[in-house]
């Protein structure tokens, strides 16, 4: 049997009888010299950083182009660090499959080190203090999911943690923003070296919304007399601080039980998948589609890795965000957002079944090429109906990428402004498109109220995905029942539907709220009825 960590690396005969491609550089060597001058620190340790982004330093490592790793660190899921990373030296062993099954096999080794970003583990603190404070620091990347940048709940108000490291002060921060913001101080009183902060999560312009979190908090400490002025200045300055966008697409699932049987099969020992006391779903492996692509501003004051030697295209902010509009608004991810809703409330459990269902495919084409392609300005580096094309004929049919709508389903509240708000928005202020004349968009967003009634279309109780909001939700859905009349429906349903952070509008004020209701009366109706509003409206069956 054949572990995965360093010590087994010697055996390279091995791991070349079950065909699994090693790592072609000197771990030892590289290690020793990130941690003399790091250059690249990444938060959110999870499945997308192990399949995506560390693949592409390793690319860069292997071809000589670099000398140093990633250093990765958690903010939010210390057990990450604790079950998945240190275990196996921070190895992890990447599964690549296309459409035919071909199956590519991969260790990954340019993760350095694994730390726990919280004061209260005070050796890890100091090492990421010392790694802020250092002149060689370029870059500062996160995947984190689109909630991890909230400092604010649905009325404004600072969230908990976050009020108090407001109070606080850098000292002891508890919030992931402040953490941040916090190590970012660490830098500024210790030469104010330029640095990179690089969002790399699908919100939209998420660049300035990493870049208003941290600068809110700033402000705050000013204020406060807690750090000197100056510091806002250096954040602000983007020769000295950058907040680069980005748009970044690879799909990651959750590690399938497929494909840990099929590695324990070739021989290899403790391949277990865990899931988190926080939900995070991980292994020791990561399984993932070989179409990917990064696109970055290129705005890096201290320098940067040339990662467009490992395919990544850097770029203007401009056609960042024209790409960004194109993949996370229009083109992927509202797609996997309906199909994640429906897929729950029609019992499927993968997205490749999914598609071979005839209303789900036609619900996906209608929402990308009729309702999203007119808002799309071409990014031209790719191409936006090719790009639609690949995404419905070939990736989400892949059934060697076992993706579950009940992973595309968490934190859907967070989802919705950025998947679907911006683009009913960009209807509502076009001159030239009626923003009344969208059917589809409202049928996926009566679709999430049905979901949020937890009651699938064959009648029977389902455990929604986890969500910040969830509770909050679900309360305006009480006493609304699958088969029984609602009473005061638009009543009960108007502080959702109006909420401009769920929606980016008032979908009452542009006048789409009747539609929405319209349609989730129907999807309540009874059992099947779900099923039934999917076949009228999409002439399916
Ligand atoms: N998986 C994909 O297919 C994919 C593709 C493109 C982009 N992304 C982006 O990457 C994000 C993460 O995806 P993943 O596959 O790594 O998910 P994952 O579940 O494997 O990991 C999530 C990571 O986010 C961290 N996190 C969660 N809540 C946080 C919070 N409040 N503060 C700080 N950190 C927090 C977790 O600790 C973990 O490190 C997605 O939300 C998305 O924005 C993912
Ligand atoms: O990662 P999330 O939770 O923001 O969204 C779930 C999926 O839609 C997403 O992970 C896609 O797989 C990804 O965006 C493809 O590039």
């Amino acid at each position: 049997m054949l572990k995965l960590n360093r010590e087994s690396l010697v055996h390279k005969d091995l791991w070349q009888k079950i065909q699994i491609e090693m790592p072609q550089f000197d771990i030892e060597d590289f290690i020793k010299k990130t941690y003399e001058n790091p250059t690249w620190i990444h938060f959110g340790a999870g499945n997308i950083f192990r399949g995506y982004i560390a693949a592409l330093e390793q690319d860069l490592l292997e071809r000589g182009e670099v000398q140093t790793g990633i250093i990765a660190a958690e903010l939010f899921d210390y057990e990450i660090i604790d079950r998945i990373y240190k275990p196996y030296d921070n190895l992890s062993l990447v599964v690549t499959a296309d459409a035919k099954g071909n199956l590519q096999k991969r260790i990954i080794a340019s993760i350095t080190e694994a730390l726990k970003c919280d004061p209260d583990f005070k050796d890890d603190w100091a090492r990421l203090c010392e790694i802020f404070k250092s002149a060689s620091l370029q870059m500062v990347t996160f995947t984190i999911t689109e909630k991890g940048y909230n400092i604010v709940d649905l009325n404004g108000e600072y969230l908990p943690q976050v009020k108090e490291d407001i109070e606080n002060g850098p000292e002891k921060p508890k919030s992931s923003m402040g953490k941040v913001t916090s190590l970012l101080y660490v830098r500024y009183k210790n030469g104010k070296h330029p640095v990179a902060v690089v969002s790399l999560d699908n919100c939209s312009k998420n660049g300035e919304r990493l870049y208003n979190s941290i600068i809110q908090i700033a402000k705050e400490w000013v204020k406060n007399k807690l750090v000197e002025e100056g510091f806002v200045e250096y954040l602000s300055n983007p020769s000295s601080v950058s907040f680069p966008w980005s748009m970044i697409d690879k799909i990651v699932p959750r590690p399938s039980d497929s494909i840990r049987e099929l590695l324990e099969k070739d021989g290899l020992e403790k391949m277990d998948i865990i899931c988190t006391s926080k939900n995070t779903y991980i292994a020791p492996f990561v399984n993932t589609e070989k179409s990917q692509y990064l696109v970055i501003e290129d705005s890096f004051p201290n320098g940067r890795p040339p990662l467009e030697k490992a395919g990544v295209y850097f770029t203007n902010r401009q056609t960042v965000e024209n790409s960004e509009r194109m993949k996370v608004q229009t083109c992927l991810n509202p797609l996997h957002t309906a199909l994640a809703i429906f897929g729950c409330l029609l019992g499927y459990k993968t997205i490749y079944e999914e598609v071979k269902d005839g209303c789900l495919k036609k619900l996906i084409e209608k929402i990308g090429y009729e309702e999203g392609l007119p808002v799309v300005v071409d990014p031209k580096i790719i191409d936006p109906k090719e790009y639609l094309k690949e995404v419905i004929e070939e990736r989400f049919p892949n059934p060697y990428i076992p993706d579950a709508p009940q992973r595309i389903a968490t934190d859907t509240s967070q989802k919705m402004p950025i998947r679907f708000g911006e683009t009913i928005k960009a209807y509502s202020e076009s001159p030239n498109l009626d923003v009344k004349s969208l059917r589809f968009i409202p049928l996926v967003i009566a679709g999430w109220l049905r979901y949020l009634m937890c009651v699938d279309d064959s009648g029977k109780p389902f455990e929604p995905s986890p969500d910040p909001l969830l509770e909050e939700l679900k309360k305006h859905m009480n006493g609304i029942e699958l088969g029984k009349k609602a009473e005061n429906l638009e009543e009960k349903l108007k502080p959702i539907l109006s909420n401009e952070m769920l929606f980016r509008v008032n979908l009452f004020e542009i006048g789409l709220a009747s539609k929405v209701i319209y349609y989730f009366e129907e999807m309540t109706e009874g059992v099947g009825a779900v099923r039934r509003t999917l076949e009228k409206y999409l002439e399916c069956d």
